[in-house]
Protein backbone atom coordinates (compact mmCIF):
# COMPACT_ATOMS: atom_id res chain seq x y z
CA UNK A 1 0.00 0.00 0.00
CA UNK A 2 1.39 3.37 -0.62
CA UNK A 3 1.37 6.44 1.38
CA UNK A 4 -0.90 8.07 -0.52
CA UNK A 5 -3.53 5.16 -0.08
CA UNK A 6 -2.65 5.53 3.86
CA UNK A 7 -3.61 9.03 4.17
CA UNK A 8 -6.45 8.81 1.92
CA UNK A 9 -9.60 10.24 3.70
CA UNK A 10 -12.21 7.79 5.00
CA UNK A 11 -15.73 7.66 4.57
CA UNK A 12 -18.55 6.16 6.95
CA UNK A 13 -22.12 5.40 6.91
CA UNK A 14 -23.84 6.43 9.96
CA UNK A 15 -25.22 2.97 10.67
CA UNK A 16 -21.10 1.66 10.02
CA UNK A 17 -20.86 4.98 12.95
CA UNK A 18 -22.94 3.24 15.10
CA UNK A 19 -21.56 -0.22 14.90
CA UNK A 20 -18.10 0.83 15.57
CA UNK A 21 -17.21 -0.02 12.05
CA UNK A 22 -15.94 3.68 11.57
CA UNK A 23 -13.26 3.03 14.29
CA UNK A 24 -12.04 -0.03 13.04
CA UNK A 25 -11.65 1.81 9.37
CA UNK A 26 -10.59 4.88 10.88
CA UNK A 27 -7.65 2.37 12.65
CA UNK A 28 -6.67 0.49 9.70
CA UNK A 29 -5.94 3.56 7.73
CA UNK A 30 -2.45 3.96 9.25
CA UNK A 31 -1.80 0.36 9.03
CA UNK A 32 -0.12 -1.39 5.88
CA UNK A 33 -2.29 -4.57 5.67
CA UNK A 34 -1.17 -8.24 5.16
CA UNK A 35 -4.38 -10.32 5.03
CA UNK A 36 -7.61 -9.34 3.95
CA UNK A 37 -10.40 -11.52 4.49
CA UNK A 38 -13.95 -11.24 3.17
CA UNK A 39 -17.39 -12.68 3.59
CA UNK A 40 -15.45 -15.70 4.81
CA UNK A 41 -17.27 -19.02 5.44
CA UNK A 42 -16.40 -22.19 7.09
CA UNK A 43 -17.87 -25.54 7.50
CA UNK A 44 -16.88 -28.96 9.08
CA UNK A 45 -19.80 -31.35 7.13
CA UNK A 46 -22.86 -29.47 7.73
CA UNK A 47 -21.79 -27.60 10.72
CA UNK A 48 -21.23 -24.16 10.23
CA UNK A 49 -17.59 -22.95 12.19
CA UNK A 50 -17.03 -19.35 11.05
CA UNK A 51 -20.05 -16.98 10.06
CA UNK A 52 -19.38 -14.35 7.19
CA UNK A 53 -16.04 -13.05 9.02
CA UNK A 54 -14.97 -9.79 7.51
CA UNK A 55 -10.91 -9.10 9.00
CA UNK A 56 -7.92 -7.12 7.77
CA UNK A 57 -4.82 -8.12 9.56
CA UNK A 58 -1.84 -5.48 9.89
CA UNK A 59 1.19 -6.27 8.75
CA UNK A 60 4.12 -6.15 11.15
CA UNK A 61 1.40 -5.68 14.46
CA UNK A 62 0.42 -8.42 16.71
CA UNK A 63 -3.31 -9.04 16.19
CA UNK A 64 -5.04 -11.63 19.06
CA UNK A 65 -8.33 -13.80 18.37
CA UNK A 66 -10.40 -14.11 21.69
CA UNK A 67 -13.61 -15.35 22.62
CA UNK A 68 -14.86 -18.51 24.20
CA UNK A 69 -13.97 -22.04 24.03
CA UNK A 70 -15.48 -23.38 20.65
CA UNK A 71 -15.90 -19.67 19.01
CA UNK A 72 -14.05 -20.42 15.84
CA UNK A 73 -10.45 -18.67 17.07
CA UNK A 74 -8.14 -21.73 15.89
CA UNK A 75 -10.70 -22.73 13.19
CA UNK A 76 -9.81 -19.32 11.30
CA UNK A 77 -6.62 -19.28 12.24
CA UNK A 78 -5.61 -22.18 10.44
CA UNK A 79 -7.30 -20.72 7.22
CA UNK A 80 -4.75 -18.61 7.27
CA UNK A 81 -1.85 -21.20 5.85
CA UNK A 82 -4.59 -23.80 4.83
CA UNK A 83 -4.42 -26.20 7.80
CA UNK A 84 -8.01 -26.56 7.42
CA UNK A 85 -6.78 -28.43 4.01
CA UNK A 86 -6.20 -31.82 6.17
CA UNK A 87 -9.07 -32.07 7.65
CA UNK A 88 -12.17 -34.15 5.81
CA UNK A 89 -14.88 -32.06 4.74
CA UNK A 90 -14.19 -28.88 5.05
CA UNK A 91 -15.89 -26.14 2.89
CA UNK A 92 -14.65 -22.64 2.77
CA UNK A 93 -16.17 -19.81 1.00
CA UNK A 94 -15.38 -15.79 0.73
CA UNK A 95 -11.81 -14.43 -0.06
CA UNK A 96 -8.37 -14.78 2.07
CA UNK A 97 -5.98 -12.73 0.40
CA UNK A 98 -2.12 -12.75 1.31
CA UNK A 99 -0.52 -9.81 -0.36
CA UNK A 100 -3.50 -9.17 -2.89
CA UNK A 101 -2.94 -13.03 -3.71
CA UNK A 102 -5.86 -15.74 -2.54
CA UNK A 103 -4.84 -18.05 -0.65
CA UNK A 104 -7.55 -20.97 -1.46
CA UNK A 105 -6.80 -19.93 -5.34
CA UNK A 106 -6.40 -23.58 -6.94
CA UNK A 107 -3.07 -23.19 -8.28
CA UNK A 108 -1.32 -22.01 -4.65
CA UNK A 109 1.36 -23.90 -3.60
CA UNK A 110 0.79 -24.80 -0.24
CA UNK A 111 3.98 -26.03 1.06
CA UNK A 112 5.25 -22.38 -0.27
CA UNK A 113 2.23 -20.78 1.23
CA UNK A 114 3.06 -22.46 4.66
CA UNK A 115 6.66 -21.51 4.75
CA UNK A 116 5.65 -17.62 4.62
CA UNK A 117 2.85 -18.13 6.94
CA UNK A 118 4.68 -20.16 10.01
CA UNK A 119 2.38 -21.74 12.91
CA UNK A 120 3.45 -22.41 16.16
CA UNK A 121 0.93 -25.08 17.99
CA UNK A 122 -0.19 -25.02 21.66
CA UNK A 123 1.89 -27.82 22.88
CA UNK A 124 5.63 -27.51 21.91
CA UNK A 125 6.28 -29.89 18.96
CA UNK A 126 9.98 -30.55 18.64
CA UNK A 127 11.64 -33.04 16.48
CA UNK A 128 13.40 -35.55 18.25
CA UNK A 129 16.77 -34.32 16.86
CA UNK A 130 19.28 -32.33 18.22
CA UNK A 131 18.63 -28.32 18.92
CA UNK A 132 20.75 -27.59 15.97
CA UNK A 133 18.78 -29.87 13.89
CA UNK A 134 15.17 -28.69 14.64
CA UNK A 135 16.33 -25.66 13.83
CA UNK A 136 18.16 -26.35 10.61
CA UNK A 137 15.32 -29.05 9.87
CA UNK A 138 13.33 -26.41 7.65
CA UNK A 139 16.61 -25.72 5.67
CA UNK A 140 17.76 -28.99 5.10
CA UNK A 141 13.91 -29.34 3.77
CA UNK A 142 15.35 -26.61 0.57
CA UNK A 143 18.31 -28.45 0.24
CA UNK A 144 20.34 -26.36 2.18
CA UNK A 145 23.50 -28.20 3.48
CA UNK A 146 26.21 -25.94 3.35
CA UNK A 147 27.35 -25.90 7.12
CA UNK A 148 28.48 -22.09 7.72
CA UNK A 149 25.38 -21.08 5.81
CA UNK A 150 23.29 -23.25 8.37
CA UNK A 151 25.22 -22.30 11.36
CA UNK A 152 25.05 -18.97 10.47
CA UNK A 153 20.87 -19.12 10.36
CA UNK A 154 20.76 -21.51 13.53
CA UNK A 155 22.84 -18.91 15.56
CA UNK A 156 20.57 -16.26 13.74
CA UNK A 157 17.13 -17.41 14.54
CA UNK A 158 18.38 -18.90 18.14
CA UNK A 159 18.85 -15.07 18.85
CA UNK A 160 15.83 -14.04 17.42
CA UNK A 161 14.19 -16.88 19.44
CA UNK A 162 15.85 -15.44 22.75
CA UNK A 163 17.07 -18.74 23.38
CA UNK A 164 20.50 -18.91 22.28
CA UNK A 165 22.36 -17.74 25.29
CA UNK A 166 20.57 -20.77 27.02
CA UNK A 167 21.81 -23.44 24.32
CA UNK A 168 24.67 -22.10 22.51
CA UNK A 169 26.56 -24.90 24.77
CA UNK A 170 24.65 -27.78 23.54
CA UNK A 171 23.50 -26.76 20.39
CA UNK A 172 23.91 -31.11 19.40
CA UNK A 173 22.04 -31.89 22.32
CA UNK A 174 18.75 -33.69 22.30
CA UNK A 175 15.98 -30.86 22.04
CA UNK A 176 13.78 -33.30 24.11
CA UNK A 177 15.71 -32.68 26.94
CA UNK A 178 14.97 -28.88 26.88
CA UNK A 179 12.06 -27.19 29.46
CA UNK A 180 8.73 -26.76 28.05
CA UNK A 181 9.68 -23.00 27.56
CA UNK A 182 12.56 -23.40 25.86
CA UNK A 183 11.22 -26.51 23.44
CA UNK A 184 8.36 -23.48 22.48
CA UNK A 185 10.70 -20.85 21.82
CA UNK A 186 12.79 -23.56 19.89
CA UNK A 187 9.79 -24.22 17.56
CA UNK A 188 9.88 -20.47 17.04
CA UNK A 189 13.23 -20.09 16.59
CA UNK A 190 12.83 -23.66 13.39
CA UNK A 191 9.53 -21.55 12.23
CA UNK A 192 11.86 -18.19 11.77
CA UNK A 193 15.09 -19.78 10.30
CA UNK A 194 13.20 -20.12 6.67
CA UNK A 195 11.74 -16.71 7.11
CA UNK A 196 8.19 -16.23 7.05
CA UNK A 197 6.46 -13.58 6.92
CA UNK A 198 3.54 -14.69 9.13
CA UNK A 199 3.59 -16.58 11.94
CA UNK A 200 0.71 -17.90 13.44
CA UNK A 201 0.52 -19.01 17.54
CA UNK A 202 -2.02 -21.02 18.55
CA UNK A 203 -2.24 -20.45 22.50
CA UNK A 204 1.52 -20.54 22.20
CA UNK A 205 2.07 -20.21 26.35
CA UNK A 206 -1.32 -22.66 27.67
CA UNK A 207 1.21 -25.17 28.55
CA UNK A 208 3.77 -23.00 30.03
CA UNK A 209 4.56 -21.76 33.79
CA UNK A 210 4.37 -18.07 34.39
CA UNK A 211 8.14 -17.11 33.95
CA UNK A 212 8.04 -19.04 30.43
CA UNK A 213 5.00 -17.85 29.22
CA UNK A 214 6.75 -14.49 30.19
CA UNK A 215 9.70 -15.20 27.99
CA UNK A 216 6.91 -15.72 25.18
CA UNK A 217 5.07 -12.65 25.64
CA UNK A 218 8.73 -10.90 25.33
CA UNK A 219 9.66 -12.48 22.48
CA UNK A 220 6.17 -11.76 20.82
CA UNK A 221 6.76 -8.66 21.36
CA UNK A 222 10.49 -8.33 19.55
CA UNK A 223 9.15 -10.70 16.86
CA UNK A 224 6.40 -7.88 15.57
CA UNK A 225 9.43 -5.62 14.22
CA UNK A 226 10.13 -8.10 11.58
CA UNK A 227 6.77 -10.39 11.63
CA UNK A 228 2.89 -10.18 11.37
CA UNK A 229 2.00 -12.21 14.29
CA UNK A 230 -2.00 -13.39 14.52
CA UNK A 231 -2.19 -15.07 18.13
CA UNK A 232 -5.34 -17.40 19.53
CA UNK A 233 -5.05 -17.13 23.33
CA UNK A 234 -8.11 -17.73 25.48
CA UNK A 235 -5.93 -15.61 28.03
CA UNK A 236 -7.78 -11.93 28.20
CA UNK A 237 -4.85 -10.25 29.81
CA UNK A 238 -2.43 -12.62 27.54
CA UNK A 239 -4.21 -10.56 24.50
CA UNK A 240 -4.09 -7.17 26.67
CA UNK A 241 -0.58 -7.72 27.17
CA UNK A 242 0.65 -8.58 23.88
CA UNK A 243 -1.52 -7.56 21.08
CA UNK A 244 -1.80 -4.35 18.71
CA UNK A 245 -5.20 -5.21 17.94
CA UNK A 246 -7.80 -7.80 19.17
CA UNK A 247 -10.58 -9.40 17.32
CA UNK A 248 -13.45 -11.16 19.81
CA UNK A 249 -15.22 -14.16 18.54
CA UNK A 250 -18.55 -15.38 19.39
CA UNK A 251 -20.23 -18.44 18.03
CA UNK A 252 -18.47 -18.19 14.56
CA UNK A 253 -18.85 -14.17 13.91
CA UNK A 254 -16.25 -11.96 14.59
CA UNK A 255 -18.53 -9.80 16.75
CA UNK A 256 -15.36 -6.84 17.45
CA UNK A 257 -11.92 -5.75 16.19
CA UNK A 258 -10.29 -3.13 17.45
CA UNK A 259 -7.14 -1.37 18.91
CA UNK A 260 -6.54 -3.88 21.92
CA UNK A 261 -6.37 -0.97 24.52
CA UNK A 262 -9.88 0.47 22.97
CA UNK A 263 -11.28 -2.87 22.64
CA UNK A 264 -10.42 -3.55 26.70
CA UNK A 265 -11.32 -0.29 28.08
CA UNK A 266 -14.31 0.74 25.75
CA UNK A 267 -15.80 -1.83 23.84
CA UNK A 268 -18.13 -0.81 21.08
CA UNK A 269 -20.18 -4.16 21.81
CA UNK A 270 -22.18 -5.36 24.33
CA UNK A 271 -21.63 -8.91 23.98
CA UNK A 272 -17.33 -7.76 23.87
CA UNK A 273 -18.24 -5.89 27.13
CA UNK A 274 -20.08 -9.21 28.77
CA UNK A 275 -17.40 -11.23 27.55
CA UNK A 276 -14.11 -8.79 29.16
CA UNK A 277 -16.06 -8.18 32.26
CA UNK A 278 -15.98 -12.03 32.74
CA UNK A 279 -20.23 -12.26 32.60
CA UNK A 280 -19.63 -15.11 29.86
CA UNK A 281 -17.08 -17.16 28.45
N1 LIG B 1 -11.67 -30.95 12.74
C1 LIG B 1 -12.90 -30.58 13.10
N2 LIG B 1 -13.98 -31.30 12.68
C2 LIG B 1 -15.22 -30.94 13.03
N3 LIG B 1 -15.53 -29.87 13.79
C3 LIG B 1 -14.50 -29.13 14.24
C4 LIG B 1 -13.14 -29.45 13.92
N4 LIG B 1 -12.34 -28.52 14.51
C5 LIG B 1 -13.15 -27.67 15.15
N5 LIG B 1 -14.45 -28.03 15.00
C6 LIG B 1 -15.64 -27.33 15.55
O1 LIG B 1 -15.62 -26.00 15.09
C7 LIG B 1 -16.00 -25.10 16.12
C8 LIG B 1 -14.87 -24.10 16.35
O2 LIG B 1 -13.75 -24.77 16.91
P1 LIG B 1 -12.35 -24.07 17.14
O3 LIG B 1 -11.39 -25.11 17.63
O4 LIG B 1 -11.96 -23.30 15.95
O5 LIG B 1 -12.72 -23.05 18.32
P2 LIG B 1 -11.79 -22.27 19.32
O6 LIG B 1 -12.44 -20.95 19.53
O7 LIG B 1 -10.39 -22.27 18.83
O8 LIG B 1 -11.92 -23.15 20.63
P3 LIG B 1 -10.87 -23.48 21.81
O9 LIG B 1 -10.61 -22.18 22.51
O10 LIG B 1 -11.64 -24.45 22.69
O11 LIG B 1 -9.66 -24.08 21.18
C9 LIG B 1 -16.32 -25.96 17.33
O12 LIG B 1 -17.70 -26.19 17.35
C10 LIG B 1 -15.57 -27.24 17.06
O13 LIG B 1 -16.21 -28.33 17.67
Amino acid sequence: MNSQEKTAPIRVSASQARSGEAREALLMANESIKIVVNDLNLYYGNDQALKNINLQIPEKRVTAFIGPSGCGKSTLLRCFNRMNDLVDNVTITGDMLMDGQEINAPGVNVAELRRQVGMVFQKPNPFPKSIYENVAYGLRLQGVNDRSTLDKVVEKSLKGAALWDEVKDRLHESAMGMSGGQQQRLVIARAIAIEPEVILLDEPASALDPISTLKIEELINELKNDYTIVIVTHNMQQAARVSDYTAFMYMGELIEFGATDQLFTNPAKKQTEDYITGRYG
